[in-house]
């Protein structure tokens, strides 16, 4: 059994069947709570099943890792982000609320904003006059405008706004046209086979407050719900939670930290947690407040930002945070490059584990923006480094992978000239009126023209043969080698045989193999509308390099640790961000600041520099964050 402190095992081995609320501090053992929480259910109650909801898939894999010694983990326990839930009730009940039976999720923004020009191009509006204008300023500007409109329907889907009325409350000076517009935009998204990310709670909301019984079914096999990162939830996954549970389902537990609350931009609060949840379920109430993370000096300083917010437990080592200065971003990455330098020579210390190496370093930044002067050193210095990334998929580069990525779409979704269109302008030809047709791949092959390195008998070929696919049951490993052996075999018989364009081909053909792989051996499902799915709900992205060091903002470092932290360009503007104005949005950048913080286990670097470039090439002073003001308070 894992060691537990007391008052962890009081919220592990809680009686089961009622409804707790844990608010915990960094460091305080939340993963390892829920965790041992989800295990306890399972061991003590023999067969009932268990949700467990975590904030990223990343995290999910980590959970079942956990548990795979648990006796019939895998039947009794669904560890999943609340989108893959969503989406699995759309997937088995969508057709109760009229939902195609294979809905295309549109998961890029770019793709979004595609739909969203052809529904008011439909509709008689000249969009297009409208975004080309000469003065680029003045574009960047009109693109804002729609910019705006994307993120209104992004606020509505989130509000869980399904009425006009509800729309009006959210737009009370222009609220006719923007429902009339989003109307537009969910009917364009419909016409073309698909949904939007946002769409998926809305959506499986709508299924479970229409169609009571299909939450009896859930509810029959799931007894228990766990929930961590709860003080990210927004309002539609709050709703979500709260009709999937319905007045049935009581054993739900909610497990955050309001001072970690990082999503106000996704319509987070922590009040979904704090009050609502309260004020629906009346759960017994539960604190954890040790770090067990991190040494005395970092925890010292993180109760700087955000008073009496965790205390240090009896074994903590002192540690140390050091607050450097630097005369300009490139002063500062050099410092940070030296400093690495040193910690690699220095080798061991008796307040780090095992050897000093890159892998037990991070370097964490408000946003991404201020990486560039860093990695340029690192680079020189032939410090190896990876960015962290979130999960969304990241596009394929190559004209092979993405002919196959946008293959594989239209294929599954005919009816999508967002895909479709942008296939035909890669193989240069012309797009059809109507997208509709299920032979289109094959039309498509007929037509392509070769590119510089791939010719056109290989690209007529992949489209052939991804249209030969079985959807249900496809053979892709067979598909896989056909294309490698062909590839191949341009490369020999190419001059030209050291092309990136090739080795990127042959790297994301193998990419797209090792995905599926993934998505089959994870028991995802079997068709290829369940994998293009699951990869649109981030299922299947894995850090493809995670070697030397770390650079990530402090969002995508969310949950994690390191040894060694530096934390740079600490100025205002960077952090808290210059969008941030408004009292709540400066709080949550402080959380910012305390999430960066509380990564660390060991030791804090905090650097900033006192004037940085601008990208249009004006060097301006820049002043110490307000943070790094309170953390030496
Ligand atoms: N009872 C314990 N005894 C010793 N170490 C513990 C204990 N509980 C947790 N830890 C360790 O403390 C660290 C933090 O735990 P965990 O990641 O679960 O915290 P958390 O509350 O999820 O943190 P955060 O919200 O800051 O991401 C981990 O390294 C974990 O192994």
């Amino acid at each position: 059994m894992i060691h537990l402190s007391e008052s962890q095992r009081q919220v592990v081995q809680s009686p089961i069947g009622n409804a707790m609320q844990v608010l915990a501090s960094a460091g305080s053992g939340k993963t390892r709570v829920l965790t041992e929480r989800v295990r306890y259910i399972l061991e003590q109650t023999k067969k009932d099943c268990v949700i467990a909801l975590t904030f990223t898939n990343k995290a999910a894999d980590e959970m079942r890792q956990r548990l795979d010694d648990t006796d019939s983990m895998e039947d009794r326990a669904w560890i999943s982000t609340i989108h893959s839930i969503a989406q699995r009730v759309i997937e088995q009940y969508g057709h109760t609320i009229g939902l195609p039976a294979e809905l295309h999720i549109y998961e890029r923004d770019k793709d979004r904003m595609e739909v969203f020009l052809q529904s008011l191009r439909d509709h008689g509006v000249n969009i297009d006059e409208y975004l080309q204008v000469d003065d680029a300023r003045e574009r960047r500007n009109r693109e804002r405008v729609m910019q705006k409109y994307m993120d209104a329907f992004s606020n509505i889907k989130r509000e869980l706004a399904t009425t006009e009325e509800e729309v009006s409350a959210l737009y009370p000076d222009d609220s006719e046209r923007i429902w009339r517009i989003y109307q537009d935009y969910q009917g364009a998204l419909l016409d073309s086979g698909g949904i939007d990310f946002d769409d998926i709670l809305i959506r499986a909301y709508e299924i479970l407050q229409t169609q009571e019984w299909v939450g009896d079914v859930y509810r029959a096999k799931y007894k228990h719900i766990c929930i961590d990162e709860a003080q990210d939830l927004n309002k539609a996954q709050y709703e979500f939670i709260k009709i999937f549970c319905g007045d049935k389902l009581k054993s739900i537990l909610m497990v955050g930290d309001p001072n970690q609350m990082i999503y106000g931009f996704n319509g987070s609060s922590s009040k979904y947690m704090c009050s609502m949840f309260v004020e629906d379920f009346q759960p017994s109430e539960y604190r954890l407040t040790e770090n067990y993370r991190s040494t005395t000096k970092i925890i010292e300083t993180a109760n700087k930002l955000k008073p009496g917010s965790q205390k240090e437990h009896d074994a903590a080592l002192q540690g140390f945070v050091e607050v450097v200065p630097q005369n300009d971003e490139f002063f500062e990455a050099a410092w940070v490059v030296r400093q690495i330098q040193a910690l690699i020579k220095l080798g061991t210390h008796d307040e780090i584990e095992g050897n000093i190496s890159l892998s037990n370093m991070a370097v964490i930044a408000r946003n991404r923006f201020i990486f560039p002067a860093l990695e340029k050193a690192l680079e020189n210095a032939k410090i190896p480094f990876h960015m962290k990334k979130g999960e969304r998929a990241a596009e394929p580069d190559s004209l092979f992978g993405r002919v196959l990525d946008l293959g594989i779409r239209v294929k599954l979704n005919p009816r999508s000239w967002v895909d479709g269109k942008k296939l035909c302008q890669l193989l240069q030809i012309t797009a059809p009126s109507k997208w509709d047709d299920g032979e289109i791949l094959l039309a498509l092959a007929d037509q392509t023209t070769a590119s510089e390195v791939i010719n056109s008998e290989l690209l007529s070929g992949l489209l052939t043969e991804i249209h030969k696919l079985d959807s249900d049951a496809p053979n892709i490993r067979k598909f896989k080698r056909t294309f490698e052996q062909r590839l191949e075999a341009i490369a020999k018989s190419s001059e030209n045989t050291s092309d990136p364009e090739l080795a990127t081909s042959i790297s994301e053909l193998n990419e797209f193999f090792s995905s599926w792989t993934k998505f089959r051996q994870k028991g995802l499902g079997e068709s290829l509308q369940s994998y293009r799915n699951a990869k649109a709900l981030g299922q299947l992205e894995g850090e493809t390099n995670t070697d030397g060091l770390t650079l990530s903002t402090v969002h995508t470092m969310k949950g994690l640790e390191k040894d060694i932290v530096f934390l740079i360009g600490m100025c205002e503007g960077v952090f808290p961000d210059y969008r941030a104005k408004s009292k709540r949005e400066l709080e949550e950048e402080r959380n910012s600041a305390f999430v960066a913080v509380t990564r660390a286990k060991r030791w804090l670097y905090v650097t900033y520099p006192n004037q940085r470039t601008m990208p249009w090439g004006d060097v301006r002073p820049q002043t110490r964050s307000r943070f790094v003001g309170s953390m030496l308070s």
